[in-house]
């Protein structure tokens, strides 16, 4: 095996660039130790391509490029990067293509959770090689480091590159997926109308940077809150990515319904519709559906802060439910941009919708799904709140000035 050379990080791309020199250093040694532990491993033709590399506007140092294969030493950018002929085994032989999946707030208790199940294959499947791009903050750059090298640290052999970063024009190069999660918390005292203005901000200049540099189809998924109005803000800032690839994530909260009792108008019991089985549509109503609306404020309560595992599980259902075909006669929630929808919900926001997909990353609207005035109304409710966000964020989405007149009760989970 070739030793490592140091590449003056002006010789290589932007990308690249960036390093302090004592992280440089640390991150060789465990590079290094991961290349001897994976070469240990049964495989064979492994010619690895270790280098390191943090995008940051602090930009320093060297970058490690393995020097055997001078045609390679630009194609790594990683913290880590492991690069191997994959069709020169057997098992690697038959994975699919990589693909690079950007997440925000990827030092985050929710990432925490989400970057170990995707790396792990759990979420793209058993064959699909993955590159991890992970963007934070400028304060939490150092946890990242640390967050990087625990990914390295397990081995996942799907794994092939983690970047980490905190310039979103640098970090969604190319991505494919991108799962932002990154946002700030609503913190005592504050306005809901500041938290739209603050974490819209922050999904306005992602939107953006996402349309300048990430792939043309990339499939957006939006985590961090007011997710809704987060999600709307971020596709019209992207206009050259199709709106119907944005999805606010609304998964945790069907998760949780089905945790209490499934979507009783909808759903089957023992192939009895839930109201053939539960009589006591009262308590249909208020006690399950407040339990629902109110569960996150109650894990709150208990855990001082916002589910993060829970989260992290539906954001692998929903990334699921969208690269595997839907079981006939099933459908999943994810928040859309409505444009032609069935159920005369207000046009041009993000709205939960009934979907179905054939596992191909799009979806379709179901549309033979059961209301009765009881849905209408709550669903009358949420459609007023979200338009009454969306003439909040008009400066973020280039509709004009805003006018913030929020509804009383447009609750974050942790309100109650
Ligand atoms: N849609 C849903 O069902 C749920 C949404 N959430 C929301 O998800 C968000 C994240 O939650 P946690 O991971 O628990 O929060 P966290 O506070 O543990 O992590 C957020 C991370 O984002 C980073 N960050 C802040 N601004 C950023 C930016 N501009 N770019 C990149 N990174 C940035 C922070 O440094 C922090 O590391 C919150 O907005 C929370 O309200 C939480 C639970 C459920
Ligand atoms: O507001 C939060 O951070 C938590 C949240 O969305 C939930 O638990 O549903």
């Amino acid at each position: 095996m070739a030793v490592a050379e140091f590449i003056p990080s002006s010789s290589l791309n932007k990308r690249t660039s960036l390093y302090s020199s004592q992280l440089s250093y640390v991150s060789t040694q465990i590079s290094h130790q991961r290349r001897l532990s994976v070469r240990s491993l049964p495989r064979t033709n492994y010619s690895s391509q270790i280098c390191c590399s943090v995008t940051s506007k602090e930009a320093q140092a060297p970058t490690v490029v393995q020097a055997d294969d001078p045609k390679k030493k630009n194609e790594c950018y990683g913290v880590f990067c492991l690069t191997y002929d994959l069709k020169a085994e057997e098992e690697t032989g038959s994975w699919k293509k990589m693909i690079s999946v950007a997440v925000s707030g990827a030092a985050g208790m929710i990432a925490n959770h989400l970057l170990f199940k995707i790396a792990s294959g759990e979420v793209f499947g058993p064959d699909q090689p993955i590159a991890l791009r992970l963007l934070g903050s400028e304060r939490s750059l150092q946890a990242l480091e640390g967050v990087a090298m625990e990914l390295e640290d397990s081995l996942y052999p799907l794994l092939r590159e983690v970047n980490i970063g905190t310039d979103p024009y640098e970090v969604f190069q190319d991505a494919e997926w991108a799962l932002l999660i990154g946002a700030k918390p609503r913190g005592p005292g504050m306005e809901r109308a500041g938290l739209l203005d603050i974490n819209g901000q922050i999904y306005a200049a992602q939107g953006k940077a996402l349309n300048a540099v990430a792939s043309p189809n990339v499939k957006v998924i939006v985590v961090g809150n007011p997710c809704n109005t987060n999600a709307l803000i971020c596709l019209k800032n992207a206009p050259n990515i199709p709106a119907k690839n944005f999805h606010a994530l609304t998964r945790l909260d069907e998760n949780r319904a089905k945790c209490q009792v499934p979507d009783f108008l909808n759903a089957k019991i023992n192939g009895l519709s839930v109201k053939e089985v539960i009589k006591d549509t009262k308590w249909l109503e208020e006690e399950f559906t407040e339990k629902v609306q109110k569960r996150g404020g109650a894990l709150i309560q208990k855990w001082g802060r916002s589910s993060a595992a829970s989260t992290a599980v539906s954001i692998v259902d929903a990334i699921r439910s969208l690269v595997t075909p839907t079981p006939e006669g099933d459908w999943f929630s994810t928040g859309v941009y409505t444009n032609g929808n069935p159920y005369g919900i207000a046009e041009d926001i993000v709205f939960s919708m009934p979907c179905r997909s054939k596992g191909d990353g799009d979806y379709e609207l179901v549309k033979e799904v059961i209301f009765d005035d009881y849905l209408r109304s709550r669903i009358k409710k949420s459609e007023d709140e979200l338009l009454a966000e969306k003439r909040c964020v008009a400066h973020l989405t280039g509709e004009g000035i805003a006018v913030c007149d929020l509804p009383g009760d447009t609750m974050l989970p942790g309100e109650m």
